[in-house]
């Protein structure tokens, strides 16, 4: 395929990872953290410690402090900041923007905002120059950018309303180790890579506390099922949740060491306080704000989502997570719904 000049925004754990599966295909790829420190690690060391340990990045990952020169003739342009530096990312990506470009933008964070609710696509959307609009794809799956750097096999999604838009992330994407679907459903990607993180707190808590397959094989189950009917609120296509980007991205976000939900979650079980675990984390831990919106919508949708307003009621409220555990287990009898 032809190359591509690609910018990543955001050089966390995720957009490093990216950038360097593009720097792999050979495309131009432009790296933009907004801490400089980070700047001459990447360019100089091809590491970013903090972040992926020793792992070496391909040396045609080129990190910048600057995001007109990241964005420059891009295009493609990655956001990969937090769900909540989003929107601020977004406003300083338009005034870089050249007003003839129209770059493919790709939603690669994984959460909703507090507040508005909105998808990540969604602030894009509300953010960039209305002409570019129609160019807006999301990016998901089960991916954790430390199997992804080591060239773990990977699969994850690219969507967007416009399928063709969808197949270019493909391209420009998919490798041998690093295999990209393509698909329409924004919605249900967006909601099964945020919600799922929800689950994946849970998940961590469980595993503390001692629990054993049973009762995870019923979180995921149950959970999938909470993340599968708020998606449908909104006009997610219910098959979603039984791919990549839902079932898939549940299980490695909810058994893995690498999840940095699970990990809250199991220290969340051990008994630290939240603003602890936050705190000692040093990287995003998306669940935590989702939980709230997530909890908010079930509300205002009135979609029954009793794990999510158990696991809000334990991160908010300071409820026991067993006593938490009891209740869910005593909820009155009913069919099995979905
Ligand atoms: N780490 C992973 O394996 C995966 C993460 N994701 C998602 O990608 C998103 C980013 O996650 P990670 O890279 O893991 O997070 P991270 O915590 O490793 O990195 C976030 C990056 O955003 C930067 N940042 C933070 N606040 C900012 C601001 N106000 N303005 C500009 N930059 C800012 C940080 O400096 C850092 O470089 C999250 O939504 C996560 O759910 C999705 C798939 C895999
Ligand atoms: O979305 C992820 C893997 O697909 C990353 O999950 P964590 O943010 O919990 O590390």
């Amino acid at each position: 395929m032809n190359k591509s000049k690609i910018a990543v925004l955001g050089a966390g754990s995720w957009g490093t990872a990216l950038a360097n599966v593009a720097a792999e295909n050979g495309h131009t790829v432009r790296l933009w953290t907004y801490k400089a420190d980070q700047v001459p690690e990447i360019n100089e060391q091809h590491t970013n410690q903090h972040y992926l340990g020793a792992v070496q990045l391909n040396a045609n990952v080129v990190a910048t402090a600057d995001m007109a020169a990241a964005v420059e003739g891009a295009d493609l342009v990655l956001s990969v900041v937090p769900t909540k530096a989003t929107r601020q990312v977004a406003q300083q990506l338009s005034t870089y923007l050249q007003t003839d470009q129209q770059p493919v933008l790709v939603a690669a964070t994984k959460g909703l905002e507090p507040g508005t609710f909105k998808r990540v696509s969604q602030i894009l959307a509300e953010e960039v120059p209305e002409t570019l609009r129609a160019g807006i794809g999301v990016i998901s799956g089960p991916s954790h950018a430390e199997g992804v750097v080591k060239h773990d096999p990977t699969l994850v999604t690219a969507v967007s309303d416009d399928l063709a838009v969808a197949e270019l992330i493909q391209a420009n994407f998919n490798n041998q180790t690093f295999r990209v679907y393509s698909g329409t459903d924004v919605i249900g990607t967006e909601f099964g890579g945020a919600l799922k993180n929800v689950i994946a707190i849970g998940a961590g808590a469980l595993e503390t506390l001692g629990y054993d397959a049973n009762a995870k094989a019923a979180l995921f189950t149950r959970g999938l099922a909470e993340i599968s009917r708020l998606g449908q609120a909104f006009g997610a296509n219910p098959i979603t949740f039984m791919g990549l980007a839902g079932v898939g991205d549940l299980f490695v976000t909810a058994t893995s060491i690498h999840s940095r939900n699970f990990r809250a979650g199991e220290q969340l079980g051990a008994g630290k306080a939240l603003n602890e675990v936050i705190e000692d984390m040093g990287m995003v831990i998306e669940g935590i704000s989702t939980t709230k919106v997530a909890y908010e919508l079930a509300q205002q949708k009135h979609v029954e989502m009793p794990i999510t307003t158990m696991i809000y009621q334990v991160l908010y409220q300071g409820k026991d997570i067993q006593a938490g555990i009891q209740e869910l287990m005593g909820r009155p009898l009913q069919k099995e719904g979905f």
